[in-house]
């Protein structure tokens, strides 16, 4: 499976009121052809409801599911895991998930950084935050000049997050990312209808 296009980010907050399964069954049937559960709660039970429905979700679509933070839950659900730099080592999570499983890491805007994650075995890199982000506005800053770099420089997929929008998505592909992931841009709507809307246009955007 190719590692191009629109990659959803699920956010607690903002898919409560059991919005989580109709929105990502709508960015699904739009396109997306990863998901990511980022749920930020302690609630463990909750949390292996929710990921085996969405995986479920993904398993209808052809996509693919991975777990934010957690690699006992995705190894639980044998889906893929994305590890932030403080959130446990690349290697062990390579290890413990197989050779075929997604292992995505956070970057910010550290090419050494990507390079060390590669050696461990991360199947893509992720970099931002590119924009003003409303779920997480703290996080630190990148360039569409680094994705450039890191197009050339390595040959795994490489991934664009932080404040992506239909508005400010092109240049991100023209510079070089594979994937977007994108929660507020995506999900932040009325309605399932809109959020399959989006999604249509993101996945259009796909070079
Ligand atoms: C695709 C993707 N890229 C970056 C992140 C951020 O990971 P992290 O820095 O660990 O922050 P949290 O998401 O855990 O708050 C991500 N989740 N996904
Ligand atoms: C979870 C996350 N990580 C980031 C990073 O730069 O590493 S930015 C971010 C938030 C992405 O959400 P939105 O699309 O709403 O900005
Ligand atoms: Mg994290």
């Amino acid at each position: 499976m190719s590692l191009r296009g629109l990659y959803a980010i699920t956010d607690s907050a903002l898919l409560a009121d059991g919005k989580l399964l109709p929105y990502v069954e709508a960015a699904l049937a739009g396109g997306a052809r990863l998901v990511q559960y980022r749920d930020k709660s302690a609630d463990p039970e909750r949390r292996l409801e929710e990921a085996g429905q969405l995986r479920t979700l993904c398993e209808q679509y052809a996509a693919q599911l991975l777990i934010n933070d957690d690699l006992e839950l995705a190894s639980r659900l044998n889906v893929g895991v994305h590890l932030g730099r403080d959130d446990g080592s690349l290697r062990e999570a390579r290890q413990q998930l197989g050779p075929h499983a997604l292992v995505g890491a956070t970057c910010h805007a550290s090419l050494d950084y990507a390079e060390q994650a590669v050696v461990a075995g991360a199947s893509y890199i992720a970099f931002g935050r590119f924009f003003q982000s409303a779920t997480k506005p703290g996080a630190p800053t990148a360039s569409t000049s680094l994705l450039q770099e890191a197009r050339s420089r390595f040959a795994v997929p490489v991934v664009a997050i932080g404040g992506i929008t239909l508005d400010n998505a092109q240049p991100l592909y023209d510079a070089g990312a594979d994937l977007l992931a994108v929660v507020h841009g995506l999900f932040g709507v009325e309605s399932a209808t809109a959020v399959r809307r989006r999604a249509l246009d993101f996945t259009a955007l796909t070079p």
